[in-house]
């Protein structure tokens, strides 16, 4: 894996060396947005705005990364599917990047069922989506990319921002006007939002990328209190701010549905499962029996990705069997 740099693919694994063996995120830079009218957004001033539009837009996502998996299940609670069509990048990660099925040049890539050819842009490689953006871009090249057909570039590739645009921006042509994000909870949901994003969604990968003990440890703890914590707040509410789905579950659903597939062994987030959490466990459950979700789920494609990319943290390759999920029993939780 590795980065653009100066719109050239230069194959490299994280640097953790200035941070003390801690995995830093680096921040999006396609940050449009998509609005009914097409107007930028108000917040983001000088920005080029994008009018929501029937088949326009495109998605690029793999099914193994959380933060794409949030753009694919609103694009299922939001009714996008036929106004916003997808395109699924193979789960192995290597020398590429992120590749397109039938792209691969390098001796150890597997095509696994689910992944796509480049039908719209006709690439083998993502990184060459975002150099027909920017042919200079500087950066990593990261799942999920909302591309525009119409004026050929990627409008974001920050997940969160992407959601909240499918929250709203295209109900006019869905007429579906289920909302995520109601005016009512936003502080709610932005204080939920940021605590789970650095504890647990960012705090897995902060355990699995560390190279140093104190680093690991101090990620470890991170996630086991926030975990903890939201145990308790889900044995007496429903949902995390109370009796209505909002945004922050669906940022939280998509780590927890990773978290005893894969975190626990590969990113040594073991001090407890999902599955020991009774309320948690349920939760979870139930948000998976939603109408539309389990489809946007592929454990065959979460396993894959993460124990055959990331060969410095499993050199063998190889990929678990177990274990055994099931994500379908009752959930039990319509009585909170
Ligand atoms: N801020 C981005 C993060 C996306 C992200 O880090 N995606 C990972 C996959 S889970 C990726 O593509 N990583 C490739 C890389 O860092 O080179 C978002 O939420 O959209």
């Amino acid at each position: 894996m590795g980065l653009l740099q100066d719109g050239k693919w230069v194959d490299q694994w994280y640097s953790t060396k200035e941070n003390g063996g801690k995995f830093v995120r680096e921040d999006a830079r396609f940050r449009n947005w998509i609005t009914t009218d097409g107007q930028a957004y108000p917040e983001k001033t000088n920005k080029q705005g994008f009018k929501a539009e029937a088949n326009r837009y495109h998605l690029y996502v793999s099914l193994a990364c959380p933060w794409a998996h949030r753009t694919l299940i609103f694009r299922e609670l939001k009714s996008l599917q036929n106004i916003i069509d997808v395109t699924v990048v193979e789960p192995h990660m290597l020398h590429n990047g992120w590749e397109f099925a039938g792209a691969s040049q390098s001796q150890d890539a597997v095509h696994i069922t689910g992944a796509d050819e480049d039908a719209l842009n006709n690439k083998a490689f993502l990184y060459q989506i975002y150099q027909l953006a920017a042919h200079d871009y500087s950066g990593r090249v990261t799942v999920p990319v909302l591309w525009d057909k119409q004026t050929q570039t990627i409008v974001s590739n920050e997940s969160a921002e992407i959601i909240r645009m499918f929250n709203s921006a295209f109900n006019h042509l869905t007429d579906n006007q289920m909302n995520f994000y109601p005016k009512a909870l936003r502080e709610e949901i932005d204080t939920l939002n940021e605590y789970i994003y650095s504890s647990i969604n960012n705090g897995v990968y902060r355990a699995g990328f560390a190279t140093s003990q104190a680093a690991y440890s101090e990620a470890f703890n991170e996630i086991f209190t926030a975990l903890d914590k939201l145990e308790s707040t889900l044995t007496k509410k429903r949902y995390l701010t109370g009796n209505k789905i909002t945004e922050a579950d669906w940022r939280l659903f998509t780590t927890l549905i990773r978290f005893d597939a894969v975190y626990v062994g590969h990113f040594k987030t073991n001090k407890q499962r999902i599955q020991d959490y009774p309320a948690i466990s349920g939760y979870l459950r139930e948000l998976y029996q939603v109408e539309g979700i389990a489809a946007t789920v592929s454990f065959e494609h979460i396993k894959q990705h993460y124990y055959f990319s990331h060969a410095n943290i499993n050199p063998s390759r190889i990929v678990p069997n177990g274990p055994i999920l099931d994500y379908l029993a009752p959930h039990n939780r319509q009585d909170l």
